[in-house]
């Protein structure tokens, strides 16, 4: 203690004790004599205490500083956020959602993100759209040609301006679990600074889902099951519809239906109905049912999302779940809906079979099915499209109006379609294909090199097309290439050519007789010989007609093909979609210029709701 009394006591805390003891008599303390002592003891301590050794006193000052920066690291993000918010807009996109492929769509399509793009991922796919060269500005003309696009790198920043707003990309990708697997997956962050408000951000967005419509435009997504969500994984091509050879004025009829339907929401809330449309295609195998969907989406500019309720795993409730989980304005596609059963598909046949479920027990039930139609979830716009070769089969209960709304029926070839389908293939705009392995040229790759050598051992190209596909081989004719080959451009037809080339070649085919898929195939072995396309059809007919009945004889396949096609489920009568005729009646349908009256609407065609599900 003797230390202490070194430190004298200062002015103020005299003045200070004077206080302190007028104020607190309690203490029993007078001053000045003890009560100086006391604060005198009591002042030194501290000050003692407070005056450590000179280099502690540093290190004190240091950590006092240290802290000071560290809490400087924590605020000083926090306040440029504050600032950022203000200032910036800030939006993640997700993958997986549909907003990503906005913004991918929008920056595929970005000429400026195109031309300066740095550090960048690169992806290449066939089916995104051509763009022009940045270097030339022209659409790359070669057909092998697939289009590059970029994404920012991971963690990398890039710059951009939107509207004279500077913006920043970021791309993360972080391990998600899906249904049991580990998904990649990324997500892009933008943020566009000096947007004071919101709208910015709403003009982005509408600009980006701009892009990616006229994408679409161009080529159809096809979305399939990850356990119970829907993911992308492959888009196609549009199909034109004028490739689509069907019975006059039917496809007009259906996209116009699809079409009134699809701007119809408002009719239907305001009579309480369902949303949703259900279409069957009914025919025979080849018949054009798969392509006409496929068409379809591509005229309405709708993702397709396939129900395969025949795929393991597959039971009611997770029917229900993937239905429920589709997106507003769809297609659901379900292939073969009679397959889906291994029973027959009527709710009378209640004869379980032990091949009815797959290894893990699991299967779809009429009732499952017919609940996750009607579900009770909204159907916003979606558009149930099922297909069967087996007509006759299927429970009235699922086809009737409300659940398949309208029933597509498609047949065999016609005399007119199969004409049709032949002026198709040999029309000039379908020769660009042909050049692609020209022979003549001599140049490219293995295939055209092989077809010139053919060539020069003196083979001309239509006698080695014909013996290949024709089956005239003998035994000392051993063909290199066995089945179509692709030998030189067809010869040039004018168009009263075709019309008369094709008009021989309908002849040949009996009226209902074979798929288009099969004369297609045909045309396709001599997709650059029309004259011998006509040359051969009539042998190929009785070649398929011999197969047909030897086939039938040892119990194989019905004598006419016709016998395949489905019959009339008990109690259902086809709608014909553009005169309300029954559409059993190919004549009606057939009609050259089809009354194309208004999608109906008539009661029978929309739902019942009373009528009880699955009974
Ligand atoms: N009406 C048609 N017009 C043009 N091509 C057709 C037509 N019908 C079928 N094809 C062609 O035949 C092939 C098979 O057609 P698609 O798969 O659409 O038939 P499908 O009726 O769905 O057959 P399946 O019942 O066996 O699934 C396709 O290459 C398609 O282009």
């Amino acid at each position: 203690m003797g230390a202490l009394s070194q430190h004298p006591i200062p002015e103020h805390m005299d003045s200070f004790a004077r206080y302190l003891l007028s104020s607190t008599p309690s203490l029993g303390l007078s001053y000045p004599a003890a009560a100086t002592d006391y604060l005198k003891q009591l002042f030194n301590l501290q000050t003692a205490w407070m005056t450590p050794h000179p280099g502690v006193a540093e290190g004190i000052k240091l950590f006092f500083f240290g802290t000071w920066l560290a809490s400087c690291g924590l605020w000083i993000p926090a306040l440029l956020e504050v600032f950022l918010d203000k200032v910036c807009v800030t939006a993640t996109f997700t993958e997986g959602n549909h907003s990503y492929l906005w913004l991918k769509a929008w920056l595929d399509s970005n000429q400026t993100w195109n031309a300066t793009a740095r550090n960048v991922q690169v992806f290449c796919d066939s089916l995104v759209p051509l763009r022009p060269d940045p270097r030339t500005n022209a659409i790359p003309t070669d057909i092998n040609w697939m289009q590059a696009t970029y994404l920012p790198s991971v963690s990398s920043y890039v710059r951009l301006w939107y509207k004279w707003h500077p913006m920043t990309l970021s791309r993360r990708e972080q391990n998600h679990s899906m249904a049991g697997h580990q998904i990649l997956q990324s997500t892009i962050t933008i943020r566009i600074y000096g947007a004071w408000s919101n709208l910015v951000l709403t003009d982005f967005l509408s600009e980006i889902q701009k892009a990616y419509l006229d994408d679409q435009k161009q080529t159809v997504s096809i979305y399939h099951r990850e356990g119970n969500f829907w993911v992308s994984t492959q888009s196609y091509s549009r199909r034109d519809p004028t490739s689509l050879v069907l019975v006059p004025g039917q496809w007009e009829a259906l996209r116009a239906d699809a079409l009134d339907f699809l701007s119809s929401r408002e009719w239907y809330y305001e009579r309480g109905i369902q949303y949703r449309r259900g279409y069957l295609l009914h025919g025979p195998p080849g018949s054009g049912k798969t392509s006409l969907i496929r068409t379809l989406a591509g005229a309405l500019g709708l993702s397709v999302y396939p129900l395969i309720l025949s795929q393991e795993g597959m039971d009611d409730s997770r029917l229900t779940t993937l239905v429920n989980a589709l997106p507003k304005y769809c297609i659901a596609v379900m292939e073969d809906i009679d397959a889906a059963f291994t029973y027959s598909v009527n709710r009378e046949d209640k004869s379980s079979n032990p091949n009815s479920s797959d290894a893990t027990g699991k299967r779809v039930t009429l009732s499952g099915l017919l609940n996750a139609l009607d579900g009770l979830s909204s159907h916003e716009g979606r558009i149930f499209i099922a297909t069967t070769n087996k007509y006759g089969t299927l429970d009235p209960a699922l086809i009737r109006p409300g659940r398949m709304d309208l029933h597509v029926k498609l047949e065999n070839a016609s005399k007119d379609q199969a004409r049709r389908l032949f002026v198709k293939m040999y029309s000039q705009t379908s020769n660009i294909a042909l050049n692609i392995l020209d022979a003549s040229s001599g140049s490219g790759d293995s295939g055209s090199q092989a077809l010139s050598q053919l060539l020069s051992d003196g083979i001309p190209a239509a006698t080695v097309s014909s013996r290949v596909v024709s089956g005239q081989d003998n035994a000392s004719y051993n063909p290199m290439l066995v089945g179509m080959v692709h030998m030189a451009k067809g010869r040039k037809l004018d168009q009263s050519q075709l019309d008369r080339l094709a008009i021989q070649f309908s002849e040949a085919i009996p009226e209902g007789e074979f798929s288009m898929s099969s004369i297609q195939g045909f045309l396709l072995q001599h997709k650059v010989d029309p004259d011998m396309a006509v040359m051969d059809i009539t042998r190929w007919v009785q070649k398929e007609l011999d197969a047909r009945k030897t086939a039938s004889n040892v119990g194989m396949l019905p004598t006419s093909s016709s016998a395949s096609t489905s019959g009339t489920p008990p109690g259902h009568q086809d709608v014909d979609i553009q005169s309300g005729a029954k559409f059993n009646d190919s004549k009606a349908v057939a009609s050259p210029t089809p009354p194309l009256t208004p999608p109906d609407r008539t009661p029978a065609a929309l739902p019942q709701n009373s009528e009880s599900k699955g009974e």
